[in-house]
C-alpha cells in the first residue's frame, strides 16, 4: 500500500454526512476523493444486471475482481460513475442499490477483492476516503480519521429530503427502518464492521450544521497533519 500520500479517512453509518464533508474537504484541500460506497453500489448494480444472486459469495467475488467501473471527476459536478459504458451515477443512488451494496458487501471474498482497487486511490497530494472501514482495514496507518454519526432518525430525514431532491418517491418510515437496519448488517459483520478506529475523532452530527463539521474536521486534519499549509 503507499501511504506516501497524505490520506484523511471519514467513516460512520449511513446519512451522518461523510460524502457532503468529504467532497467539501476535497475540494478546499485539493485532494482526491474516494468514495467507497459507490463501488459497492456499484457492484450490487453490476450483480443485478448480471443475474448474480446476491447470497452468492463466489460469484460476487468474480464479479468484484472484473468490475468494469471508471470514476470520472465531472468539473466540480461531482464523479460521474460509468459501469460498462452506462452512466449509472444516478441509478446506484435508488433504495434498492443502497440495500444491495450492503448485503454483497458483507462478503469477505468480496471485501477482498475491492482492497486494491481502493488503495490505489491515494496519490498525491492527499486523499480523503469516505466509507465504513477506510480507517480500520483500507488505510489503517492514516494519520487523520475521523467518524461522523447523528442519530437514526436524523439520518433517515437527511436522506428522506436528499432522494426526493433527486426524484426517488420515498417513504420516511421504511427509509427509518432500512437505515437501522442497514446499520445492523455493517456494524455486526464479521469482516471490516462499521465501527470507529481507535485513533478516530468521532463528531456527532446531529444538530450540527454543515459548516460546523466542515470546521471541526479541518481543526483535527491540522493538528493531525501540521505540516500541510490549510
Ligand atoms: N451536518 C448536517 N446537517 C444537515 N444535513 C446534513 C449534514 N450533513 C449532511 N447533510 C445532508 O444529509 C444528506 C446525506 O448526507 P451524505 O450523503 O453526505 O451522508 P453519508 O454519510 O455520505 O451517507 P451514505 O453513507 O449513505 O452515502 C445530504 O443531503 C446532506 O446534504
Ligand atoms: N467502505 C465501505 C463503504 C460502503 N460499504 C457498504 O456499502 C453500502 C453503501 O455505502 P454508502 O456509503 O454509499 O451508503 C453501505 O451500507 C455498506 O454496507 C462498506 O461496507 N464499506
Amino acid at each position: 500500500m503507499s501511504q506516501r500520500a497524505p490520506i484523511v479517512t471519514i467513516d460512520g453509518p449511513s446519512g451522518a454526512g461523510k460524502g457532503t464533508i468529504s467532497q467539501l474537504l476535497a475540494s478546499r484541500l485539493g485532494w482526491k476523493l474516494l468514495d467507497s460506497g459507490a463501488i459497492y453500489r456499484v457492484l450490487a448494480l453490476a450483480a443485478i444486471h448480471h443475474n448474480v444472486e446476491l447470497d452468492n459469495e463466489a460469484s460476487l467475488a468474480l464479479l468484484a475482481a472484473h468490475l468494469d467501473v471508471q470514476f470520472i471527476s465531472a468539473n466540480g459536478n461531482g464523479i460521474k460513475v460509468v459501469l460498462e459504458g452506462e452512466d449509472v451515477s444516478h441509478a446506484i443512488r435508488s433504495q434498492q442499490c443502497s440495500n444491495a451494496a450492503s448485503k454483497v458487501a458483507a462478503f469477505p471474498r468480496v471485501r477482498e477483492a475491492l482492497l486494491r482497487r481502493q488503495r490505489a486511490f491515494a496519490e498525491a497530494p492527499g486523499l480523503i476516503a469516505d466509507g465504513r472501514d477506510m480507517g480500520t482495514v483500507v488505510f489503517p496507518t492514516s494519520p487523520a480519521k475521523l467518524y461522523l454519526t447523528a442519530s437514526a432518525e436524523e439520518r433517515a430525514q437527511r436522506r428522506y429530503n436528499q432522494l426526493q431532491d433527486k426524484g426517488f418517491d420515498v417513504n420516511i418510515d421504511r427509509l427509518l427502518a432500512e437505515v437501522v437496519e442497514r446499520d445492523e448488517r455493517d456494524m455486526n459483520r464479521p469482516v471490516a464492521p462499521l465501527v470507529p478506529a481507535e485513533d478516530a475523532l468521532v463528531i456527532d452530527t446531529t444538530g450540527i450544521g454543515i459548516d460546523e463539521v466542515v470546521e471541526l474536521a479541518l481543526s483535527h486534519i491540522k493538528a493531525k497533519l501540521p505540516d500541510l499549509a490549510l
